[in-house]
């Protein structure tokens, strides 16, 4: 028996980026049965779930958080915002970004809710999800949350609600920062005549091959950068100038401005 037990599941937003990994991910593995789950969204089933043909759907996000224990919310802080959810005495568990527990719990009558910041990794199960459980989340609650965001990854749970701006910007952000390096690497090797093909490869072997490097370790990030500069060499010259350019202020610039909107979000 799953940690949800006999509790129904509303997913609201099952179609989207997120949703379309939450629910395989949790039907798959046994966290919610397929009877207990409803998914609700505008335009119906989604491809996603043809493994459970029998699947509820609803386009009535109120009706399904109406008939639900927990209602996950997967939608855009601004669909969010037009709809009218009663969520009194459910556990009510949130990915949106910038949508503060107090606004969830006077839009919802919610007492019990967690606010958690999963990443487009949930895909391919690789997430990882901060969350922060307002203090009317019971032991039981904290259970069934674990339960729903370890189908997607690994999670943590945070003890302010104000550290979740800085991990929507971080983890939040999944492979993004690592596609804007990626994407400036090939256009610098495009600039110095590289055929595409190789252009591809050369900056696909740094990209991709750099975790299974780093895993586990990312700590040492500072002394790998280190030991490449004392080494001396032509990656020295190129780190260096980087970092002569301005490379950690940009990244610092990112993350602020990041943390700015999520917090300009929070009282839009
Ligand atoms: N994508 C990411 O990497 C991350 C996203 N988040 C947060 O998670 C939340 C979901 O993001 P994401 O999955 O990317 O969003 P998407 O835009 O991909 O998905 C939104 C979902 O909401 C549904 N939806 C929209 N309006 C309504 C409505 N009125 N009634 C019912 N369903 C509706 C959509 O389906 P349909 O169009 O059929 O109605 C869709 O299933 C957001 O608040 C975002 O801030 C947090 C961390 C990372
Ligand atoms: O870019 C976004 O708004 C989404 C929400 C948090 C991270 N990514």
């Amino acid at each position: 028996m799953s940690d949800i037990g006999q509790d129904r599941v509303a997913l609201i937003g099952a179609s989207g980026w997120l949703g379309r990994a939450f629910g395989p991910a949790m039907l798959r593995q046994g966290v919610v049965a397929p009877g207990h789950l409803i998914a609700a969204n505008r335009s119906g089933a989604h491809p996603a779930y043809d493994d459970w043909p029998d699947l509820e759907w609803s386009t009535d996000p109120a009706v399904a958080a109406g008939r639900a224990d927990i209602v996950i919310l997967s939608v855009l802080p601004q669909d969010f915002r037009q709809m009218a959810l009663d969520c009194r005495d459910r556990l009510v568990l949130s990915f949106m970004a910038g949508v503060s527990c107090a606004e969830i719990a006077d839009s919802t009558g919610a007492e019990r809710i967690v606010r958690a910041l999963p990443n487009a990794a949930a895909g391919i199960g690789r997430s990882y999800s901060p969350w922060f459980p307002t203090p009317d989340v019971t032991a039981r609650d904290r259970d069934i949350v674990a339960a729903i965001l370890s189908s997607v990854g690994d999670a943590d749970a945070l003890p302010r609600e104000e550290d979740l701006a800085a991990a929507t910007i971080l983890s939040g952000a999944g492979p993004a920062y690592a596609a804007l390096l990626a994407d400036a690497l090939l256009q610098a090797a495009r600039d110095h005549g590289l055929p595409e093909d190789i252009a591809r490869k050369s900056v696909e072997a740094m990209i991709c091959d750099a975790p299974a490097m780093m895993a586990g370790q990312i700590e040492g990030a500072t002394q790998l950068v280190a030991d490449y500069i004392d080494y001396g060499g032509t990656t020295a010259a190129a780190l260096s100038a980087a970092q002569d350019a301005g490379f950690q202020d940009a990244v610092r610039a990112a993350v602020t401005a990041g943390i700015d909107r999520v917090n300009a979000m929070s009282r839009e």
